[in-house]
């Protein structure tokens, strides 16, 4: 399959994308994230994953962009990272003994034409006590991911069950990116 850059800075996405053994470099975007608080959750994962993607665009025209973005949605209420202890604390407390959806945003860009679309996983979470909500979080994985855990790590012991791709948790459905690589490089 043709190379094509990745958009990202995240080790995870990195990661799958070498598990499929594709080929790819890395340049992250430098896009300051805009979200519309009016928008539905999937238009703003659909539109995050864009503006990154648009952004490495700019700088290489001539390259096809890959870009994705992932948040947690509770209650209709959008969780992206935390910004500190406190933030970490109340996102925890929010999934604690009750379900969420984790939303991916992917996107493909290049000079002759554009993909995007959205992928959802339902994630039930154990409750917590105060106790282990305050050890997860001084294990320090809560802040660069969305919602404050990663299911791949020590966080996968607050997970109960999900229905859904696992790797859309963790940050790219990796094998509807692999085909909707294959479509975009057929049309
Ligand atoms: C819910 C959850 C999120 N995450 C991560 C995936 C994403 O990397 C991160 C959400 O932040 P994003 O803004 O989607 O991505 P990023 O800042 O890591 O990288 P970039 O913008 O350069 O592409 O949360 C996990 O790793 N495991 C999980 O279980």
């Amino acid at each position: 399959m043709k190379p094509f850059i990745l958009a990202s800075q995240s080790p995870r996405r990195k990661q799958l994308l070498e598990q499929a053994e594709l080929t790819f470099t890395i340049i992250p975007s430098e896009v300051e994230e805009i979200v519309n608080e009016q928008d539905s959750p999937e238009k703003v994962v659909s539109s995050l994953a864009y503006q990154k993607a648009q952004d490495v665009f700019s700088r290489f025209p001539s390259e096809v962009i890959l870009a994705a973005d992932t948040v947690v949605v509770v209650d209709e209420k959008i969780l992206g990272k935390p910004q500190d202890k406190l933030d970490a604390k109340k996102m925890l407390q929010r999934l604690s003994g009750t379900e969420h959806d984790v939303l991916t945003g992917v996107s493909l860009l290049s000079a002759e034409k554009e993909m995007t679309f959205v992928d959802k996983t339902r994630v039930y979470f154990y409750s917590l006590t105060e106790a282990e909500i305050d050890s997860y979080i001084d294990s320090g994985e809560p802040f660069d991911k969305a919602g404050a855990y990663g299911i791949q790590g020590l966080g996968a012991t607050l997970v109960e069950k999900i229905h859904g791709d696992y790797y859309t948790v963790v940050g790219l459905p990796i094998a509807k990116v692999v085909r909707a690589l294959k479509q975009f490089h057929s049309e």
